[in-house]
């Protein structure tokens, strides 16, 4: 489904790809993540090779103070059990009062019908983005214009798969990086949701900062899978093209438009 309200789809440059990816290495900023059992400890590695740094705790005490502090929030349903919904409210409503930016990850939505309707709840809160595979996004919003309402009201969607789509009032952009290894690790998606977070902390424009993280994380992708045997080693090889990423890598691998 393709959730297309604006005019055109963008290109990117190298540069402007770079460009965020030396603010976030700069600002080092603090992306509290509400995320899935499975997806903890490579989602904290992700962002600390990334320049980024993490912040996890689910605690109902004390999740308003670490989400109201960080520089962004990212709520990521895969495990939603009940520590984590009680905290995602107490979240949000820290993170917005902060005025920071809020990524909601709708993992597999389209299995349960009542964390589908617990997600479309948190659609209510205008999250800043939404970053979901298409199939989650058939589930969770099967009428086109509930889709174009949110996108209308300011709600970026990043659709990831073998072409990734991000889609906003403004401009939209198709990327191609990545690869076919990525999706054979599990939790990739939901780190390069944190990314995305990260990006949004140092880039008003939420579709550019979601399109130059996705390519930032793709890229990496593309690098570490050249470099590993299989799903394994991607992960170590994921992290170290992270942390190296260069300029010249970005302009040697960039496909965008
Ligand atoms: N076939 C592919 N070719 C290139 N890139 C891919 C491919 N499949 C996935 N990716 C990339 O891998 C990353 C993970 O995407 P995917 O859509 O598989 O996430 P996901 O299913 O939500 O993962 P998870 O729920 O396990 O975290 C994205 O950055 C995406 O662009
Ligand atoms: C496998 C799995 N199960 C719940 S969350 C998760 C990680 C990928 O989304
Ligand atoms: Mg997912």
């Amino acid at each position: 489904m393709s959730l297309s309200v604006a005019a055109s789809t963008q290109a990117l440059s190298a540069e402007q790809v770079f460009t965020l990816l030396e603010r976030v290495r700069q600002k080092t900023p603090r992306v509290h993540a509400i995320t899935n059992a499975v997806a903890q400890s490579f989602t904290a590695n992700v962002l600390l090779a990334l320049g980024a740094v993490p912040s996890m705790t689910i605690a109902r005490e004390e999740v308003a103070a670490f989400a109201g502090g960080a520089d962004a929030l990212l709520v990521n349903l895969g495990t939603l059990d009940e520590e984590r919904r009680a905290a995602i409210p107490l979240a949000i409503e820290a993170a917005r009062t902060a005025g920071r930016p809020v990524c909601v990850d709708p993992v597999f939505v389209n299995r349960s019908p009542v964390r589908c309707a617990y997600a479309r709840e948190l659609l209510g809160l205008k999250p800043d983005l939404v970053r979901l595979n298409p199939e989650e996004l058939t589930a969770l919003l099967p009428e086109r214009a509930d889709a174009d309402a949110l996108i209308e009201a300011g709600t970026v969607f990043a659709v990831t798969g073998p072409e990734d789509r991000v889609e906003s009032c403004g401009e939209d952009f198709l990327l191609r990086n990545g690869d076919p290894l990525m999706s054979r690790v599990t939790a990739t998606g939901c780190a390069g949701g944190a990314v995305l977070a990260a990006f949004l902390s140092i880039e008003k424009d939420r579709a550019l900062a979601a399109a130059c993280g996705l390519s930032v994380f793709n890229i990496a992708g593309e690098i570490a899978a050249s470099r590993s045997g299989g799903p394994g080693s991607l992960v170590p090889e994921l992290l170290d093209a992270l942390y190296c990423l260069t300029d010249r890598d970005i302009g040697a691998r960039l496909k965008t438009g």
